[in-house]
């Protein structure tokens, strides 16, 4: 069996106690935190069922069969329960509902599942979310302001509403306790998600939901009127959020890896399939995702694929070519047009027959049908503009998700996700901005940007709050990896060093650190870097392992099939060794890494956080991230050595025992915000690549230039070519001065 597999997503196998490493399969728990909590008395899961007993379900979606020992089962419920694993009162409680459904004769509208569950205690709800490092805030609370909208007020009320804005702004950021989703099966009981998407839930063999979604599922599916049902207490400060009925905005903060494609997924689907009339996109898109890139997106479909199985929900990816809204070709942007006439449909049309699909793929080619369009925002705005710029209206869609939202409103998105956020002209647009990073920027902007489109579309409708959901501390990279800080001093250390992890041998491989193996993903900071050093180490695997078919660079010049190719090709298993840029420093979820290499140190905490973040997803142990540094990023390394000492101290890991020590943070220097920033715009100067024309003689060779010889080598391998070139020329010379000298004397004509 060929270990490396392993890394496929679908093929992970489990786990054995002496093999932790991601590639050794999927955890029992994937939670992050809270672990290690006393399971308490308090019950939050005492339920009258309708319809079927308990144990009638022992599947992965019960609460009470989630496989998990008792000691790592958190959420197990706290009645003690006899020899069958059932409490006297759940066994009471169930008989008389037997008894009962006997009388009526049937099963409950709803299904076997639907249960009502007992009013909850409030202060268990509070202790979960702490434990788990679940913290929700309003951030703004519009349904309560129900004044004008401020562009038709008077002058002189302008004052009295900033003020009394000003003491809503007292009540902003009020803590909300929203009654955490402790197991998949609360979704069916609960909340009543229809039954296929619970299937293709359980499906995945989920066991647990991870802290995102024990916070978010709550807050988003929560059904208008559903107050009652979820026995909220009537306490304005300790307010569990389901007043709100899952109608909300909602702001993200999740780390790496834990579960927000599908915290945001299930919500989607659910709302879609609850309105019939929403499972297709006739008449444009119900709902669109948009990803900072072409992977990160084709993989939303995937993952929105799995958990649509078998319902009338299609999700699709928006390729060149394709068309979201109906429109005469004249109103069509020349990009659009091109694009159009060039490509066809994706997926969609892969069942029907080739000669069928030559022949609708024109047809299809003008407009998406897919109720779940996951898009980049190049790619989307491209088919919605207008000959005249402007851009088409998406009046469908209900959903907007931003998954990365940081980068995707980061200046170098932020136009076009804009445009396409604006673009969605329903008034009653709910919008979900999800990340692992979010720069104190996103949410004024947000907020900035609710409130524009409140007051042109819809200023006499109630709007919406804006909720912020935050797991574990914001913008630190998760807790189950061990991080390397690793001085190289010069870019020959950091080839050296990297080929030391290729090749471990006991004098290279320092007992205290754990080993990284492949399969491993090696970040550069620019695409020539990246691919300088895969010629360098394409040789470095020998034949027997594989040779260079094992190591691969995938950026951004390449063509889509060819990324996709390499995508595959790692997912399976072939690729042991992935060179790459920031392409894949986000979202992108390859289950079984192992480690993550930062050839080139990221230029920002954020950049560290994601990229660091590719491996330990799931709650996986045993990831391993190195970063290398030279002295040109010595003025930069600080912000990133903050990350992971704060990192391990969420790991418990005592002050002093880290790999970041206090000397090498005080030794560090500080350097200012501008610098900061320009290093994130711009990358380490030295490595930058630099354009035609620009900087000193053949400096922009140099910057990206990955090799183990020192630059003396260079220089006397250069003269001795230098050299030898000139003497084979003299040769040369020689010999035609000598050949026409011949020729000369043969020549015998022109004499008279
Ligand atoms: N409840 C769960 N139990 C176990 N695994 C899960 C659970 N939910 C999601 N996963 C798995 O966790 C992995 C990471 O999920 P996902 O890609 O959604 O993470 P993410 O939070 O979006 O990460 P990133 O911030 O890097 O984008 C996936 O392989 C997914 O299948």
């Amino acid at each position: 069996m060929n270990v490396f597999k392993l890394l496929s997503r679908s093929k992970a196998p489990q786990s054995s106690p002496a093999q932790k490493l991601p590639s050794s399969g999927a955890v029992e728990n994937p939670q992050l935190f809270g672990q290690h909590e006393p399971a308490q008395s308090a019950n939050t899961s005492h339920k009258r069922k309708r319809g079927g007993t308990e144990d009638s379900k022992s599947t992965s979606l019960d609460p009470n069969h989630s496989g998990l020992p008792t000691d790592l089962d958190f959420f197990a419920g706290a009645s003690k329960p006899d020899e069958d694993g059932k409490s006297k009162k759940q066994r009471k409680q169930e008989k008389r509902q037997e008894k009962k459904l006997q009388e009526e004769g049937e099963v409950q509208e709803n299904g076997a599942d639907a249960v009502e569950e007992d009013p909850y205690d409030a202060d268990e709800c509070k202790r979960i979310l702490r434990s788990h490092k679940l913290k929700v805030a309003v951030l703004e609370d519009f349904l309560v302001q129900e004044e004008e909208p401020p562009k038709e007020k008077k002058k002189s009320k302008k004052r009295k509403k900033d003020k009394v804005v000003k003491d809503k702004k007292k009540d902003v950021k009020k803590q909300l306790y929203p009654r955490p989703l402790t197991s998949f099966a609360q979704l069916r009981t609960r909340y009543g998600i229809s039954r296929r998407l619970a299937e293709n839930i359980q499906e995945q063999g989920y066991k647990l939901p991870t802290e995102v979604q024990l916070g978010a599922l709550p807050l988003l599916l929560g059904k208008p009127g559903s107050k009652e049902q979820n026995g909220t207490i009537e306490d304005a400060k300790s307010s569990s959020g389901a007043e709100y009925g899952g109608d909300i905005d909602l702001l993200t903060v999740a780390p790496t890896g834990s579960g927000k494609t599908i915290a945001f997924l299930i919500p989607i689907i659910d709302a879609l399939l609850a309105h019939n009339k929403d499972t297709d996109g006739k008449d444009g898109p119900r709902a669109i995702i948009l990803a900072p890139t072409r992977e990160l997106a084709s993989q939303i479909v995937n993952e929105a694929r799995k958990l649509a199985k078998g319902t009338a929900i299609k999700a699709t990816l928006m390729r060149k070519g394709m068309q979201v809204v109906t429109r005469s070709g004249d109103e069509l942007s020349p990009d659009a047009l091109d694009a159009s006439e060039s490509e066809a449909d994706d997926s969609d049309s892969d069942e029907q027959e080739p000669t069928k699909r030559k022949k609708t793929q024109r047809k299809q080619a003008e407009l998406v049908k897919a109720a779940i369009l996951v898009a980049t925002p190049l790619a989307l705005l491209n088919t919605l503009k207008r000959k005249d710029s402007t851009v088409a209206h998406l009046p469908t869609v209900r959903r907007l998700v931003l998954d990365e939202a940081d980068v995707l409103l980061d200046p170098l998105f932020r136009e076009q996700t804009l445009a396409i956020w604006n673009a969605c002209s329903n008034p009653l647009l709910r919008v979900g901005l999800w990340s692992a990073t979010m720069g104190s920027n996103i949410e004024p902007l947000t907020l900035d940007t609710l409130n524009t489109r409140w007051i042109t579309l819809s200023p006499s409708l109630p709007r919406p709050p804006l909720l912020r959901l935050v797991v574990g501390l914001k913008d630190t990279a998760i807790p189950n990896i061990s991080h390397q800080l690793t001085y190289a001093a010069t870019e020959q250390g950091k080839l050296l060093g990297l080929r030391q992890l290729l090749h471990p041998t006991a004098s290279s491989s320092d007992r205290d650190k754990p080993t990284l193996r492949p399969p491993f993903l090696v970040f550069t900071q620019t695409i020539p870097r990246a691919i300088a050093l895969h010629s360098e180490l394409l040789y470095d695997i020998p034949p027997e392992a594989g040779g260079s078919s094992r190591i691969a660079v995938l950026h951004a010049d390449l063509s889509s099939s060819a990324r996709d190719a390499i995508m595959t090709r790692f997912r399976q298993g072939e690729i042991w060794v992935l060179i790459t840029t920031d392409l894949l420093a986000r979202g992108v979820d390859f289950r079984g890494l192992n480690g993550v290499v930062n050839f080139d140190a990221p230029t920002s905490a954020a950049g560290y956080v994601h990229r660091v973040g590719r491996t330990g997803r799931a709650g996986r142990e045993g990831g391993v991230a190195v970063t290398f540094y030279t002295n040109d990023d010595v003025p930069y390394i600080k912000v990133i050595a903050h990350v992971i000492r704060a990192s391990e101290r969420l790991r418990g890991v005592p002050e002093g025992e880290g790999s970041v020590k206090k000397w090498l943070l005080d030794a560090l220097p500080d350097v200012s915000k501008r610098q900061r920033e320009e290093v994130k715009r711009r990358g380490v100067a030295s490595r930058r690549t630099v354009k035609d024309g620009e900087g000193k003689k053949g400096k922009g060779k140099m910057a990206d230039r990955i090799s183990t010889k020192s630059g003396y080598e260079r220089r006397t391998e250069n003269n001795r070519r230098g050299a030898r070139e000139a003497s084979k020329r003299r040769e040369k010379e020689d010999m035609l001065v000598i050949e026409s000298a011949g020729e000369d004397s043969a020549f015998e004509g022109f004499e008279e």
